[in-house]
């Protein structure tokens, strides 16, 4: 490894750091690529498209964040879209990465091979970048004008390429709707300088829904009886349906195609009607605190139930419950008693319960008026609490008999804001698909006790000052949630939410149930699934009774995770800040998840693996097993030599046995289970790996490596595949001596080996950028890796000082190396690099390996090729629940195509 390692590792942190930051202010050093240093290979997912010609270093080398000006870049793309309405204004911004251009062998030799499409199809680039969803009251508007003069955003952002070079803000148009376009105009002219271009309200709301329920995966849900539910839109099918939009005022459209709508109703009871008549009525001071008030409200001390006219009787005749309200406040008419003689807490919840139950009944009326079966609910007012969607999906589910649903979108407040944005058409954003966008949960805000604590955090010190700040005060810290669900009863009653305690949360800037879209324009689905509609990457759903398994496992992991990381940046005091920063924002994520499961959306363990990683990335940590990885590579390429020795030594049919046999058992090297960290410290790599070839006895608990050893050997003549993609999981042993040595095998059989690796760091996975390093070590023992290697441009020059015959020998089947787009240790098939769907085209088998992607994720999934899973079970509870085993029990499940 000697010199390659230590390069490898530099580009490695380098590359980690450049895509680590989840707020644009984080973002990188970008001066060393610049300036000739090695180059920083860039997750190809975020490329933007900028016109980087002539990108120079503008200012100081030595600054943290130098800027970089972009002389040809004559893109005049705005960044920002307001929605201004009488209660709140909704900001939508995208913040991208002033990447850099330069790029390396592997890249460029796979270019060649596979050419260099990603599939886009516009005329026009989409950039990669992050859309980010922020709100503020209207009543402060200066605050808002505040964040966006701070964060530059009316220019591009303060790290925007662009606006250094132009510092005028003359003829920037900003794209607004809403009244407060109208309304506010002059305002913006004169703190910003900025025009706002108005977007017709009805048009935007229209479009930002459309997009959302067509791009964003799991943005609609039905919320009924406390429970949520994600939908699954099918983008083909999405037209007519109702938008019912509550915020102060209510329209209601229907929606029939793209710019196709008519704002067919609508009523004057809406948002500002509660928040209004709330405050007068019980002298809130904010919404939250009227609507934290209606958990603990009784609302039969208010409202007229049918049970008071009917002497605590059911009006069954006609189907109404003694507890279904007769008249919403009717009660206080036969009361002799003051407006102080309620309590605030029961006039919030009549009042909450008044105005929704309303809204859901007008819009059935007119659902049913067109013939419309769905209905969506967007708005603020909604503001994800359980309460009142509970009660506008009862008003629609009770008077339509149960023919029309009531759904609810996780970005129900922007969408004008959305659409007022997708109105840039130079952004080609309308064009996304799902499978573009990833979204992320970053600590976006600081929250503590359910309320916000300032703006949205900046920067990486802010937000770990904010963290230390709570730490040392030892309050809890727990990300937003929306409230516990209210009890209702049958036939049209409701009596009052079961009042819990909990505290109705803060929906700070975005972290209500929205987290910063990632636009990534150059993923893309697997074209190998055999069927993409369906696929789900999650084998077991943690919506049960897995999850509380899998957060006790994931936080007992923490400490031993944090050390690691600390360690792996120098254990320097600034590491240890970062680490500590970290541990708290990842159990804050996982308090946020156990208190509401659905809180981001739907989430399995895949998700939770990655929430993992990012929260690692938030906080800088490039890579936290660097220095593990790197022993262990260095303590397997020691014995490679013996290993393929001996397995040369062997028949053709022993070998592949003890090829697979290498492979399970050398995955025992996972970081990330507890049970093989334990071990550990009982040996060392090389002893370990032995002790785990040792105890392999077939039949492995899925075993069907006869079948696959028939695939390969039966026609000695016939190459028995064309392409292998091979999925690698982890380094050292898990890569060195066990897949590569399988990947020689299908060299030798004139196989052309893909090996697929992560773009980024995850646990000890090995990554796409690391494995060429490997390789050049590993050919130097080996002809057949080597010439495969160079063939495939693996190698820079491989052939250079190589004295042998075999120079001159036949070009080999090329060994290649793709990263898949992923930094987890599962993998979505729905999202990968481009490189690897093309690399994919051509494939006639597949392996899979590793537990996280074989079996946390894809053990159920088929493809449309020959496939190989691959996995040693390293989680006691998993080998029972998959497959009636025991930890350490090893799956070879071979699944032909047909
Ligand atoms: N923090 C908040 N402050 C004020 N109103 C809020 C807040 N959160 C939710 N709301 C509710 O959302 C409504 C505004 O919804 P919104 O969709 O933003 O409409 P508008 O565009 O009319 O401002 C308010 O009338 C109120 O009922
Ligand atoms: C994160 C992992 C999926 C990685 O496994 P791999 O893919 O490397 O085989 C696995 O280590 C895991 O599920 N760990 C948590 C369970 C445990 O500690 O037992
Ligand atoms: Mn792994």
């Amino acid at each position: 490894m000697a010199s390659n390692s230590t390069e490898n590792i530099t580009k490695e942190k380098q590359f980690a750091k450049g895509i680590s930051a989840t707020e644009p202010e984080d973002k990188e050093e970008k001066k060393e690529s610049l300036t000739g240093g090695p180059p920083v290979i860039q997750r190809s997912g975020s490329r933007p498209q900028l016109d980087l010609s002539g990108a120079a270093i503008h200012g100081n080398f030595e600054d943290r964040y130098p800027t970089i000006l972009l002389p040809n870049q004559s893109d005049d793309i705005s960044h920002l879209a307001l929605d201004i309405g009488g209660s709140l204004i909704k900001l939508v911004y995208f913040s991208r990465h002033a990447e850099s251009f330069t790029d390396d062998y592997r890249k460029n030799s796979l270019r060649k091979k596979f050419g260099g499409t990603n599939g886009n199809r516009r005329n026009y680039p989409i950039l990669g970048g992050r859309l980010h969803f922020v709100k503020f009251e209207t009543s402060k508007l200066n605050e808002c004008l505040d964040f966006i003069s701070s964060k530059q955003l009316h220019r591009g952002g303060v790290d925007s390429p662009i606006w250094r070079g132009n510092p005028s803000t003359e003829n920037i148009v900003i794209k607004a709707t809403g009244g407060g376009a109208f309304k506010y105009a002059d305002v913006f002219r004169e703190r910003l300088g900025v025009s706002l271009e108005k977007e017709d309200e009805m048009g935007s709301l229209v479009a930002g829904a459309n997009f959302l329920l067509r791009a964003i995966r799991h943005e609609a849900f039905t919320h009924m009886d406390g429970q949520k539910e994600f939908i699954q839109i099918d983008p083909n099918d999405l037209f007519p349906y109702l938008l019912v939009n509550i915020g102060s005022g209510v329209s209601i459209i229907k929606v029939d195609g793209f710019g196709k709508f008519q704002r067919v109703s609508g009523t004057n009871v809406g948002g500002g009607t509660y928040w209004g008549l709330g405050r007068l009525l019980t002298k809130c001071k904010s919404f939250d605190e009227l609507l934290e008030l209606s958990q603990k409200g009784d609302n039969s001390q208010l409202d007229m139930l049918v049970g008071d006219i009917y002497g605590g009787l059911d009006y069954s005749k006609i189907g109404l419950s003694a507890s279904t309200i007769a008249s919403s406040f009717g009660k206080t008419i036969s009361e002799n008693k003051e407006l102080s003689d309620y309590r605030p807490e029961d006039i919030s919840l009549s009042l909450l319960r008044m105005i929704s139950y309303n809204i859901g009944q007008i819009s059935y009326l007119n659902a049913l008026r067109y013939g419309l079966k769905k209905i969506f609910f967007g708005g603020f007012f909604i503001r994800g609490h359980a309460y009142t969607m509970d009660t506008i999906s009862f008003a629609v589910h009770f008077w339509s008999k149960g023919e029309a649903q009531a759904m609810f979108l996780r970005h129900e407040g922007f969408l004008g804001a959305v659409g007022a944005f997708m109105s840039y058409e130079k952004h080609g954003l309308d064009d996304l698909r799902a499978h573009q966008l990833v979204e992320r949960f970053p600590m976006g805000a600081p929250y503590v006790g359910g309320k916000i604590h300032g703006p949205p955090l900046g920067n990486l010190n802010e937000k770990i000052s904010w963290m230390e700040k709570f730490v040392q005060k030892g309050t809890a810290i727990t990300a937003p949630v929306p409230m516990a669900p209210p009890g209702t009863t049958g036939m049209g009653g409701f009596e009052r939410p079961s009042a819990r305690g909990n505290i109705l949360r803060s929906d700070a800037s975005a972290a209500l149930n929205v987290g910063v879209l990632h636009l990534v324009p150059t993923l893309e689905v697997f074209p190998l699934l055999r069927d993409p509609k369906i696929y789900e990457p999650n084998t077991i759903d943690l919506s049960h009774s897995e999850l509380e398994y899998w957060f006790t496992v994931l936080s007992e992991h923490l400490p031993d995770l944090v050390d690691k990381a600390v360690a792996s940046e120098g254990g320097t005091d600034d590491a240890k800040r970062r680490g500590d920063a970290f541990a708290r924002a990842f159990s804050a994520h996982l308090a946020r998840l156990m208190e509401e499961p659905a809180a981001y959306g739907k989430f399995g363990l895949a998700d939770l693996l990655e929430l993992r990683e990012e929260c690692l990335r938030e906080f800088q940590f490039g890579d936290a097993y660097i220095t593990i990885k790197q022993r262990e590579n260095e303590a397997s390429l020691a014995v490679l030599p013996d290993l393929l020795m001996e397995l040369d030594g062997m028949n053709e049919e022993d070998r592949l046995l003890a090829l697979i046999e290498g492979v399970l058992a050398a995955n025992i090297f996972d970081w990330g289970s507890r049970a093989c960290v334990d071990l550990y410290h009982k040996g060392t790599i090389i002893e370990i790996y032995r002790m785990s070839r040792k105890k392999m006895q077939r039949p492995w608990r899925v075993d069907d490596f006869d079948t696959f050893n028939k695939k390969m050997l039966t026609d000695k003549r016939q190459q028995p595949y064309k392409r292998a993609l091979l999925f690698v999981d982890n380094s050292g042993a898990d890569i060195v001596l066990g897949m590569l040595p399988l990947a020689r095998e299908l060299l030798r059989h004139g196989t052309e080996v893909v090996l697929v690796a992560n773009s980024l760091p995850a646990l000890n996975d090995v990554t796409a950028n690391e494995i060429p390093g490997i390789v050049a070590e590993a050919a130097k023992h080996c002809d057949t890796l080597r010439r495969a290697a160079e063939a495939g441009g693996l190698l820079l020059d491989a052939m250079a000082g190589i004295e042998d015959e075999s120079k001159a020998s036949t070009v080999s089947v090329p060994l290649m190396v793709v990263e898949n787009g992923c930094g987890s240790p599962c993998i979505d098939f729905r999202q990968v690099s481009s490189e690897l769907a093309e690399a994919a085209k051509e494939a006639d088998l597949i392996i899979l390996e590793g537990m996280g992607r074989a079996l946390h994720t894809n053990l159920n999934v088929r493809f449309k090729c020959d496939a190989l899973k691959l996995a040693m079970i390293k989680n006691q509870r998993l080998a029972e629940k998959l497959f009636g085993g025991n930890i350490y029990d090893c799956i070879c499940r071979f699944e032909p195509a047909d």
